[in-house]
């Protein structure tokens, strides 16, 4: 027990509570013997819980560590098959041969070997005791077979995952470290055996044959296990950095599917000669990839935009110089960016802000650093920050975040302090001023009458990323008054060869409501461009505040901007955002609802639709405090579900039917951003209670879809459904659901608010959380005093 001395204290990655280190040992995701009354009630059995040392995941070796990323878990250094090979004849230990403590309890067997196991290979006594302790180790003799074995057994439904849905018998017998596979013990459950199935999975993909497991990898608590994956596997699985070599990987795309775009092609901006020349290097080192590199002109159309329909393409990001140490030799390299995962492979606008929330979490500053790098650089030469870098995105943005964005990371690396930080925080306000002022307050997005802005990018035709049948119910009609296929009035169409009014119209709405980032939704369906919402005017507010802000702190208080040589100081800002709040008030606030409703610039009125969007005016700093209480008592109801905040109300989407399908931006859907968001903007205006009540909804939801689907994490979720809420049919279909045996990235913004959301949970509810006990029963058996922490 002296050897505890030397071993870290964990600390939850992502907690904020008080009492962090008292993470029980015993938290059994499945069957667990934990019920609410206990967790609630009895409060001497917590105290208990709370007094044991706290539960290890690191130690004074990263061998050591049953929990240590695959890499190193299941790297060339801990392969069992080594043992009689270079490592024993050096004399060297092999570190995973041995039994080792979860909890601090270190082994006799700490110096042994493979063989040593073989010989003092104990009974399953030990092992019965091991598992009482937590600390017992499998040995797979044969990966391929128990994978295979597995997959027979228990995958029913053949979907390469193990599910509550599969109907096997749930248990596999595999043999234990102890008696090197000679004494076999079951693993039993869903939750277990689907973690066996994923740890294979990973064993396999690193060549393995043969592993050592420690029982506490597939029996983890989950809720240690997911924000774990978050942070050490899932974050690195979606980062992304350009070099000579990757490129064709980050030019590959799946959404278009062209013959001319199935070779990797990037677009660079006319004024980049570096990065040309850099592309064609890549180009020219590797002629199998068939990289096609061109010039994008000075001045992009929409026209231009759509002549590059079928030769889609990835725009170039910003980039550095990087000299090679040994070499001398400098070369570019792209800033680290992280994209949202599934079809989305490349750099997107507003997913990029919620990334960065959890990548900050995560102390990866970097890759959050270098996507307001690539801010910078979309507004100097794309003119705005793009809804995402490909050729088919140019004409449109998505809602705004920079400031903030900038904001955060600057307070990360160094802030005031740091002179690089200053200089950086100052390019990215230029940058946000440009883009305020070229973007959201000019036309076509501003209205003149009202002061307020719109979603209202340029493009032409129909967008090309969709999914082919997406508009079918649309230009079905057409098909009949021009007697062709679907095909022949899409091409026609397109290329102008017959005028649609109507369609245009459908069209311009259509790209706003992608510019909204809310694609698809019955709120926006048809009208989105003439909508000054409820959204996009609170981040503008938002915009207008830092930057008085951002003016006062670094720029003296007189802001001299380089592009249009005008001279601001804060109060001017400050008079734009109060402008901006008192039109919001009278164009948008509704009292007898307590909801901030879009409003239609066209016909000039004020829209009834209830959206979840409404608290923005919360994150942003908008909204009264007295608006802030009617929101609550008024709107809130009417928008918290089981598993959090729900898009919109039910009414406000209306039926659903063959003609007028789910659409995914609606009831009963719920999205990351929409927690985060309101999260934060409830916390700033006092109701941190109602925050941490969402939260744990939330986080309920995507813990159960994680223990009972496969560790599946997914890009939104049907908020209103207890048992299967990753299922959503809608549109493009769920990102992130489409794995075979392991999810390796889950979803960027989803991740983001998994870690957001813990920082609401004390060590009681993420016990709760452990054992998946939703909302209702935990919410009820709650003492009066823990009510209270909820807001109930
Ligand atoms: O391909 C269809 C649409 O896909 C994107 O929208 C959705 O994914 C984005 C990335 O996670 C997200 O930012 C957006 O809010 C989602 O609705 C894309 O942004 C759309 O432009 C595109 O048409
Ligand atoms: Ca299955």
């Amino acid at each position: 027990m002296e050897r505890l001395g030397h071993l870290k204290t964990y600390h939850f990655p992502a907690a904020n509570n008080d009492d962090d280190n008292s993470q029980s040992s015993d938290s059994s995701p499945i069957g667990g013997s934990t019920t609410p009354n206990l967790l609630s009630q009895n409060s001497g059995e917590q105290e208990k819980l709370m007094s044991r040392p706290p539960r290890r995941v690191s130690s004074t070796n990263e061998y050591d560590d049953p929990f240590s990323n695959a890499e190193i878990y299941y790297g060339p250094e801990t392969d069992p098959r080594k043992a009689t090979t270079k490592y024993q004849k050096q004399g060297k230990k092999l570190n995973r041969t041995r039994t080792m403590s979860v909890f601090g309890n270190i082994s006799t067997s700490r110096q042994t070997t493979i063989e040593d196991h073989y010989l003092k290979r104990r009974g399953s006594e030990d092992d019965t005791y091991l598992s009482s302790k937590g600390n017992r180790r499998f040995f797979i003799e044969n990966v391929d077979s128990t994978l295979e074995e597995l997959l027979r057994n228990e995958d029913t439904d053949r979907n390469y995952q193990i599910t509550i849905e599969d109907k096997g018998p749930k248990v596999i017998k595999v043999g234990t470290a102890n008696s090197f596979g000679f004494n076999h013990i079951s693993i039993r459950g869903t939750y277990m055996l689907s973690n066996l199935l994923q740890e294979l999975t990973i064993a396999k993909s690193f060549g393995r044959h043969q592993i050592f497991l420690d029982e506490a990898r597939i029996n983890e608590d989950p809720v240690n296990r997911l924000s774990r994956l978050i942070t050490n596997q899932f974050w690195n699985s979606l980062t992304r950095r350009i070099d000579l070599y990757n490129i064709g990987d980050m030019a590959s795309d799946g959404k278009i599917d062209t013959p001319e775009a199935k070779n990797p092609r990037v677009y660079v901006p006319h004024n980049c000669p570096e990065q040309y020349a850099f592309y064609i290097q890549a180009a020219q080192m590797n002629p199998s990839l068939k990289l096609e590199v061109e010039y994008l002109p000075e001045a992009i159309s929409p026209e231009y935009v759509k002549s590059l329909n079928r030769t889609p393409g990835l725009l170039a990001l910003a980039m550095e110089e990087h000299v090679n140490p040994s070499t001398g030799e400098a070369s570019l390299i792209g800033y680290p960016y992280a994209v949202p995962g599934g079809r989305f492979n490349e750099l997107y606008g507003w997913d990029s802000y919620m990334i960065a929330l959890g990548l900050l979490e995560g102390n990866k500053v970097d890759v959050a650093k270098g996507m307001v790098e690539h801010f910078i650089f979309e507004i100097k030469h794309y003119g705005k920050i793009l809804n995402a870098n490909r050729s088919y995105y140019l004409c449109r943005s998505q809602p705004p975040f920079l400031t903030d964005m900038a904001n955060i990371v600057f307070d990360r690396i160094g802030g005031h302090n740091n002179p690089s930080a200053i200089n950086f925080i100052k390019r990215a306000f230029v940058s946000a001023i440009k883009e305020y002022k070229s973007v959201w307050t000019s036309q076509p997005r501003l209205d003149p009458e009202t002061g307020l802005s719109c979603y209202h990018p340029d493009g032409i035709g129909i967008p090309p990323e969709t999914e082919p049948d997406h508009f079918d119910t649309i230009l079905y009609p057409y098909t009949k008054k021009y007697k062709c296929t679907m095909e022949e009035f899409r091409k026609m169409y397109n290329d102008g060869d017959v005028k649609e009014p109507a369609l245009d119209e459908f069209f311009l709405h259509d790209r706003a409501v992608r510019e909204s980032g809310h694609d698809t939704t019955y709120r926006f369906e048809g009208v989105c461009a003439y909508l000054a919402t409820i959204d996009l005017n609170s981040l503008l507010y938002k915009y207008e505040t830092d930057i008085a802000d951002a003016i006062e702190k670094y720029f003296g208080d007189k802001f001299v901007d380089p592009n249009d040589f005008s001279v601001t100081t804060s109060a001017d800002w400050r008079k734009l955002a109060n402008e901006r709040k008192e039109r919001v008030n009278k164009y948008m606030w509704d009292e007898d609802s307590g909801f901030f409703f879009d409003y239609n610039v066209h016909i000039k009125k004020r829209t009834s639709y209830e959206s979840a969007t409404t608290f923005w005016a919360l994150w942003s700093g908008l909204a009264t405090p007295h608006q802030a209480q009617v929101m609550i008592e008024k709107a809130l109801p009417k928008l918290e579900v089981l598993g959090g905040l729900v898009c919109c109300t039910e009414r406000s989407r209306g039926p659903i039917s063959i003609n007028r399908p789910v659409r995914q931006w609606d009831y009963p859907f719920g999205w990351a951003p929409h927690q985060i968001l309101a999260w934060k903007g409830l916390e700033d205006y006092g109701y941190k209670g109602i925050a941490r009540r969402l939260s744990y909804r939330w986080l309920f939801m995507m813990t159960k879809a994680f223990v009972d689907f496969n560790g599946i994490v997914v890009e939104k979720y049907n908020v209103t459904s207890g048992i299967d809420p990753h299922r959503v049919e809608a549109e493009y279909g769920n990102q992130g659901a489409d794995f075979k045996g392991v999810a390796k990235e889950g979803f960027g913004w989803v991740n983001s608010s998994y870690l957001l959301g813990l920082k609401y949970m004390d060590s009681h509810a993420r016990r709760a959380l452990g054992t998946c006990i939703p909302p209702d029963p935990f919410f009820k058996n709650l003492r009066p005093d823990q009510m209270k922490i909820y807001d109930l």
